[in-house]
């Protein structure tokens, strides 16, 4: 086991790259700790499959270094990067049974026949698939048979990292949420570096430790789930995370004062002086940081229109028309809701400006 570092890694799928979109990852220095259990999320197409080929070596990075523990990796065959690798679907022999499925990484590894039988009693045992051990994998649910993949991935000794690119997706939700326990408990008893690929926050926030957030062939934001919730870096993670995401307003400067919406808000001493020339600017603000109040009641609302009311049990989310957009607003159960002409309290501590995606501050 080592940290992975990608080092200055770009890579295109096009001969002669011409232009920024034939960059399907444009530039990614990054470290991979020893041990970390991480979530890679992302858009589809924004880089996650190439940047976890680029590790096991499926794919030679056009540009850049891939280090494990300092050794540069980048010209070592994949057989011999000590990656283990977790598809979409289960990649077992069906004629086989589980046992000779778990044992076969092994066996290909001339790994003794009892440390051999022992890692994969183990591993069977983590992941509950010691009844089914002497089955005949054909005859197992699709579940059953992406549970052997993942053992499979564990079962070798010396493995660096596994890596999951979206391997519950041909999973039913209920068998999901026991497999991604499972995943959990493997981790906290290995200990082995995890980065698990998906679309899904909630599989990222349950399974990670640490979520990198990729975006359009980049890393945008890497940290604890809270962080990103709290201080998202790039307006795609405010987007992202959370549920319903952040609202993102777009703004321009008028003197010293950003107006969105036709309305505007002071902008805090300095910001002026930060925000690149010409770039493209968002109010980005969570919809639960903002207070519904009834018109007149709060000097500092801003004048809106409530349009439509979705109960969730604990909280409501409001659809509130500011201006030309129309912004979504979390109400706490018991909170009047004023019923159609209301204000929109933006705390400026909780209000943040993105210039072209990229996070300059919050109002106050
Ligand atoms: N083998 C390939 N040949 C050509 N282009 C490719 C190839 N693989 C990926 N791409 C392109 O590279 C970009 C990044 O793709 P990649 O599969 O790494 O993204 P992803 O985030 O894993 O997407 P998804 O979530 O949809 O799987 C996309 O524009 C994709 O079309």
């Amino acid at each position: 086991m080592a940290e992975i570092r990608i080092e200055g890694v770009r890579h295109s799928y096009f001969p002669y790259p011409s232009e920024p979109s034939h960059w399907a990852l444009k530039r990614v220095d990054h470290v991979w700790r020893d041990g970390g259990a991480y979530a890679l999320l992302g858009p589809s197409g924004c880089g996650k499959t190439s940047m976890l080929n680029i590790i096991s070596g499926l794919v030679q990075p056009s540009e850049g270094r891939i280090l494990f523990g300092g050794v540069d990796m980048t010209d070592v065959p994949t057989e011999r990067r000590n990656i283990a690798q977790v598809f979409q679907f289960p990649v077992i022999y069906d004629t086989m049974t589980v046992r000779a499925n778990l044992a076969f990484p092994l066996r290909n590894r001339r790994v003794p026949e009892a440390e051999a039988k022992r890692r994969v009693e183990d591993v069977a045992e983590m992941l509950d698939l010691g009844r089914l051990l002497d089955r005949r994998a054909a005859s197992l649910s699709a579940a059953e048979k992406q549970t052997i993949s993942l053992g499979r991935g564990l079962v070798r000794p010396d493995v660096a990292a596994i890596l999951f690119d979206e391997p519950l997706t041909v999973i039913d939700p209920q068998v999901k949420f026991e497999l991604r326990r499972k995943l959990k408990a493997v981790h906290e008893h290995l200990k082995l570096t995890m980065i698990y690929v998906t679309h899904d926050q909630n599989e990222a926030l349950t399974f990670a430790d640490t979520i990198v957030i990729m975006y359009d062939g980049e890393v945008v934001q890497v940290g604890p789930p809270e962080d990103l919730y709290e201080r998202p870096q790039h307006s795609f993670v405010g987007y992202f995370i959370g549920s319903p995401g952040m609202n993102l307003l777009p703004a321009r400067i008028e003197g010293d004062r950003l107006a969105f919406c036709g309305q505007s808000l002071a902008m805090p001493s300095g910001m002026g002086q930060r925000l690149p020339e010409r770039a493209s600017l968002q109010l980005g603000v969570r919809p639960g940081a903002m207070r519904l109040v009834s018109p007149g009641m709060d000097r500092d609302a801003l004048p809106a229109r409530v349009e439509d009311v979705e109960r969730l049990g604990p909280f409501s989310v409001v659809d509130v028309r500011l201006g030309d957009a129309l912004v979504k607003v979390k109400v706490a159960d018991g909170v009047p809701i004023p019923a159609d002409d209301a204000g929109l309290v933006l705390p400026p501590d909780h209000t943040l400006v993105f210039a072209d995606d990229r996070l300059v501050g919050a109002l106050a």
